[in-house]
């Protein structure tokens, strides 16, 4: 080591002085520079063994990332200089593998696992203890840094591919699902975000396999774990890491591998014994594209084949598909650049830029050089748009991944969007990752600065073709299936309110298995006039109409200002924003409202004098639905006195609505809302695991049961589950009021709805905590019920 230490020059003058004066004095026996060549053939000679039968490994190549071909071509240019390399003469061939150096340079290392597991050398034990025994972490934070920990060490590896990690540690989710981070642990995650990994949770029995498999998982292709092909043994991470399966139709063992994804797009070889009319269709390469339906083993496939090639079964074995390359396009007039292929200037221009993105969408079949390039010009032209419009246009990213939408908020998912767009592995050279991050922090940086106020100004003042990427709302992938259209419940004011007690009695029944199954019901016939609900719908956009300045008058400081106006939920929590600008006002025990526009104040007064009037018969029945006497909850909720507050919900209309969130999933506060809309639908109330989209009666009053309801009947009346989704058409206005007790009142489960057998299921709070609490977090669908249940 000193040797070397002197011979670069680099060393430290405060080695120990006899250590200086020694190297000195054998100065002469160094030599400048290492000999060249190799070491001249001796009388001794080393060799290896193979195994009996041992067959010479001959690797095919592999694709790497352009970066790292000309570093590997650069290090052994410079070893063959040196005469220390020289050109192989027999057919083994192996791979070579760059890892990176703590200085940032690389190490070229041989993937000699190949021969080594044919021959007698094996792995000293002794150094791979450390690894071997690496403690299984225990709690989040060791786990996250056992993940960071591992992400860092094969970061080489990671880089390039999508990974599964194998995680028997729910702790780790809980960690990454928590609003609030300490700084260490806001760093680790942002630099694991930065990986496209999945991970899989998985606990009880099931686990003891996957734990069992996680470690000694084997990449799909070469039998050889990512750490096994460079270091020869398989480490025993607490965080085993699995590529992710890709349809690359070249494996690293270079054995054909043929494989087709459900969606992907085919050419067919249409044998004459079977497609006798079509055989002068016959194109060289095959027919179609046609795409694939489904996978039904290994060798067998279903194709959309169109029924003008008759009634023939569809099933084709995998010799006769071929993998449809969108590059067969380039030799075509349909280059899908618009331009001479190879010469294309990185996006400039808007225009050229839309081309990029289509062409990212468009990307089908395995990656090739010529793709790799597009692919780079495309997302370095997303990155250019990143820097110019504060936001990035997502909507070529095809749907049905299975994870919907993803925010550009960091690069990770920027990279996702690329391997989701293709399908395949893609290798975005780190520089181009490096990039993305600066000015995706940049911006964050810069959001933070301006707090939004009015989405409506903000989408009124920008043409807005997509949505800015802090709007982009990650739906669950399951969403779109669980859509459907039921019969929700009907019921009739008129007779609950009747004088026949038969027809009465019938309402309140009907009220009852509302309140229990649904949560939700419409009620009709309940002598609100039009006139008074389609002014409240005017005046509320005369609001919104306002200019910022004037609003902001109303924006208020805190949670439980009487009169609020703002965007979003609550921006000072929030990571995504709702596509929703709101005004609050509470309107009862005290009237507040803005004083602009004018008139707007007496509608809204008598508007929430109406809504009272209904609660307050709604309540009666609920009340006698539960057996009780018809003033009960009026009377232990202090209705009298009751808070009620006014919400009107302004939804602009949205270039993307697919992308956005009006007011994701959560219940409402209170007892009973009462909600109406304008023309623009977008209420959908979840039922059974089922999203339902509301279709309102014509001058229907939409009520919900609030969480104050079900903690008072302690849980036998539910809290519904709703969400607000937007449009592209026009504004959406919602407006709402919920009806609830005085802020000061405990709320616990009513006395008479609880024995022992059912005990209490909810702890008492009073309305004002419960407020605050729910108000001041992010808004969710496991509201601060759960937080109270016992
Ligand atoms: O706009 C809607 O339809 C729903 C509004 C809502 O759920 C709320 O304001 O709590
Ligand atoms: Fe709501």
């Amino acid at each position: 080591m000193y040797k070397d230490i002197y011979l670069t020059n680099n060393h430290n003058s405060s080695f120990p002085s006899v250590v200086e004066s020694l190297l000195q004095e054998v100065d002469d026996i160094f030599l400048r520079e290492p000999p060249k060549g190799l070491l001249p053939i001796r009388g001794i000679k080393h060799h290896i063994d193979f195994f009996l039968g041992a067959v010479i490994p001959i690797r095919l190549a592999y694709k790497i990332v352009p970066e790292e071909v000309k570093e590997i071509q650069r290090q052994v240019e410079e070893l063959m200089q040196k005469g220390f390399m020289r050109e192989n003469l027999n057919p083994c061939r192996v791979h070579v593998i760059l890892v990176p150096k703590k200085d940032g340079t690389w190490r070229m290392c041989m993937d000699y696992s190949v021969i080594n597991k044919d021959t007698r050398v094996s792995v000293d034990e002794e150094k791979v203890k450390e690894i071997r025994d690496w403690p299984t972490p225990t709690n989040a934070n060791e786990e996250l840094y056992a993940l960071v920990s591992a992400l860092q060490t094969w970061q080489h590896y990671l880089w390039s591919m999508e990974f599964i990690i194998h995680s028997d540690n729910l702790s780790l989710k809980f960690l990454k699902s928590q609003g609030k981070l300490n700084k260490r642990h806001g760093k680790w995650l942002e630099y694991d975000e930065m990986f496209p990994y999945v991970i899989k949770y998985k606990n009880g029995k099931e686990n003891i396999v996957a734990d069992v498999l996680s470690r000694r998982v084997v990449h799909t292709s070469t039998s050889f774990s990512s750490f096994e092909t460079v270091y020869g043994f398989d480490p025993l991470s607490p965080l085993d890491v699995l590529l992710f399966p890709t349809n690359d139709s070249l494996n690293l063992d270079g054995k054909q591998k043929v494989a087709f994804d459900p969606g992907g797009w085919v050419r067919v070889h249409l044998r004459k014994e079977r497609f006798p009319n079509q055989s002068s269709k016959l194109h060289p390469r095959g027919d179609g594209p046609f795409q694939v339906i489904e996978r039904i083993n290994d060798n067998a496939y279903k194709i959309d084949l169109p029924s003008s090639y008759g009634h023939v079964s569809a099933t084709f074995n995998v010799t006769d598909l071929s993998l449809f390359d969108t590059d067969d396009l380039q030799d075509s007039r349909t280059n899908p650049l618009g331009e001479g292929g190879n010469d294309v200037n990185l996006g400039t221009t808007i225009n050229k830029r839309d081309h990029l993105r289509d062409y990212l969408q468009g990307m089908k079949g395995p990656m090739t050089r010529n793709k790799t390039k597009h692919m780079e010009q495309s997302l370095e032209g997303l990155i250019k748009e990143v820097q110019e419009k504060d936001y990035v246009d997502l909507s070529p990213i095809p749907t049905g991944y299975g994870k919907g939408h993803v925010p550009l908020d960091n690069f990770g998912a920027l990279r996702q969007v690329a391997v989701y767009n293709t399908n395949h592995v893609l290798y975005i050279p780190n520089y181009l990752l490096h990039s993305i991050s600066q000015t995706l922090k940049e911006q964050n940086h810069l959001r933070g600065l301006k707090k939004m106020f009015s989405l409506k100004d903000l989408v009124e003042s920008n043409c807005m073709r997509s949505v800015p990427s802090n709007y982009i709302f990650l739906k669950n992938p399951e969403d779109a299936l669980l859509l459907e259209t039921e019969n929700i419940p009907i019921i009739d004011y008129s007779q609950l309110t009747s004088s026949n007690p038969n027809e009465r009695f019938k309402a309140i029944q009907q009220l009852g298995d509302a309140c229990r199954d649904w949560g939700f019901f419409m009620l009709i016939n309940h002598g609100v006039s039009e006139t008074l609900r389609d002014e409240l719908v005017r005046e509320g956009q005369r609001f919104f109409d306002l200019s910022e300045k004037e609003k902001k008058e109303y924006a208020g400081e805190k949670i439980l200002d009487p009169v609020r106006c703002g965007t979003s939920f609550n921006v000072m929590v929030e990571k995504t924003l709702f596509w929703r600008d709101y005004l609050k006002c509470h309107v009862h025990p005290h009237f507040n409202a803005p004083s602009k526009p004018p008139g707007f104040s007496e509608i809204l007064k008598e508007y929430s004098a109406k809504g009272r009037e209904l609660t307050g018969e709604l309540l009666k029945g609920i009340s006698q639905s539960l057996g009780l006497e018809e003033n009960y909850i009026h009377k232990r909720m202090n209705m009298d006195s009751g808070f009620q507050v006014l919400v009107i919900n302004f939804y602009p209309p949205c270039p993307k609505p697919e992308l956005v969130m009006g007011l994701p999933a959560h219940t409402d506060h209170g007892l009973l809302t009462l909600l109406m809309q304008n023309e623009f639908g977008g209420l959908q109330i979840e039922l059974n695991g089922k999203w339902i989209p509301v279709h309102p009666l014509p001058n229907s009053f939409l009520v919900n049961t609030g969480d104050h309801l079900e903690i008072l009947t302690n849980g036998k009346y539910k809290s519904v589950v709703h969400r607000a989704v937007v449009n592209k058409k026009g504004a959406r206005i919602s407006v709402g009021i919920a009806n609830g007790p005085p802020l000061d009142t405990i709320v616990g489960p009513a006395p008479e709805l609880y024995d022992e057998v059912t005990p209490p299921a909810y702890r008492a709070i009073t309305y004002r905590d419960y407020l605050q609490l729910q108000q001041s977090n992010e808004l969710d669908r496991n509201s601060c019920l759960d937080r109270i249940r016992i």
